[in-house]
């Protein structure tokens, strides 16, 4: 038997005021996979992501999580099957690290609320997985970019969801934590969660994706598997700038003309 889809999305098309962002296409994740959204600034990767999520409803067609559209479940059924990682992290008020990683765990919580042993003990866990173990008690203001953003990272690992949406991952990261924090995306999916995520780097989308949307800022929409959608005549026309694909030991890399 197959697994059912925990995403899909149905002859959906988005417009931004007069703008197609993109016109119909369909999708199914299921369960291990790994779709990555590509495209140039302003193609509407982020807009994508955010109706994929909920937040937004399609201009035409439609989105199922897990079989039912957003409608039929309540916000915290959601939150616990679904979780986004959004582009920025806003910071109003001083907290430390430890209680930013715990606003993961909401969705979880029982009537009054309060978060117990356990939901401390998935936090400090998530935080030791980004390599931040020995920064709960620090205040996230006084955080770098990089570290800021494996909190992020981390609350989304303690809120365990089935489906994570994640919207530039790599933002701030170095190369090492770019490789480190993928690499446990990508765990994520091979035990069988789902991804979804905006990257802008093509070579990281070749490592990382089993399926790419490529937007074209034109309304164009090309989807398909990895090999597909990662060819260097469909990535230069939608980047605006000539690719060249090379294959080395196993890895595709893309490099500008
Ligand atoms: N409420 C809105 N009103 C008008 N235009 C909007 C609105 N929201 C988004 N847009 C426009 O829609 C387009 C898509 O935006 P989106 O943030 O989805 O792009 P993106 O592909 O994620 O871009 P980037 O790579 O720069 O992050 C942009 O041109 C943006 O200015």
């Amino acid at each position: 038997m197959s697994a059912a889809p925990l995403l899909e999305a149905r002859a959906l098309a988005l417009q931004v005021g007069e703008r197609w962002l993109c016109c119909e296409f369909s999708l199914q994740l299921l369960p291990g996979q790994c779709l990555v959204l590509l495209g140039p600034n302003g193609a509407g990767k982020t807009t994508l992501l955010h109706t994929l999520a909920g937040l937004r409803e399609p201009t035409v067609g439609s989105v199922l999580l897990g079989g039912l559209p957003y409608a039929g479940w309540s916000p915290a059924a959601a939150a616990r099957f679904r979780g986004l990682l959004a582009q920025q992290q806003p910071d109003h008020f001083s907290s430390t690290v430890l209680e930013t990683v715990l606003v993961g765990r909401h969705p979880h919580l029982g009537r009054w609320g309060w978060e117990g042993p356990e939901d401390e003990r998935i936090a400090r866990e998530a935080l030791e997985r980004v390599g931040l173990g020995a920064m709960a008690t620090r205040d996230v203001l006084t955080l770098s970019g990089g570290e800021r953003q494996r909190v992020a990272v981390a609350a989304l690992l303690a809120q365990a969801p089935q489906l994570l949406l994640l919207d530039e991952p790599t933002n701030h990261l170095d190369l090492h934590y770019q490789i480190a924090i993928l690499d446990l995306i990508r765990g994520l999916a091979a035990a069988g969660r789902g991804v979804v995520m905006v990257l802008h780097d093509i070579n990281l989308a070749a490592r990382y994706a089993d399926q790419v949307i490529l937007l074209d800022g034109r309304g164009g929409v090309c989807a398909g598997s990895r090999e597909e959608v990662l060819q260097a005549g469909l990535l230069g026309e939608a980047f605006g700038h000539p690719l060249r694909r090379f294959d080395v030991d196993g890895r595709t890399t893309f490099i500008p003309e």
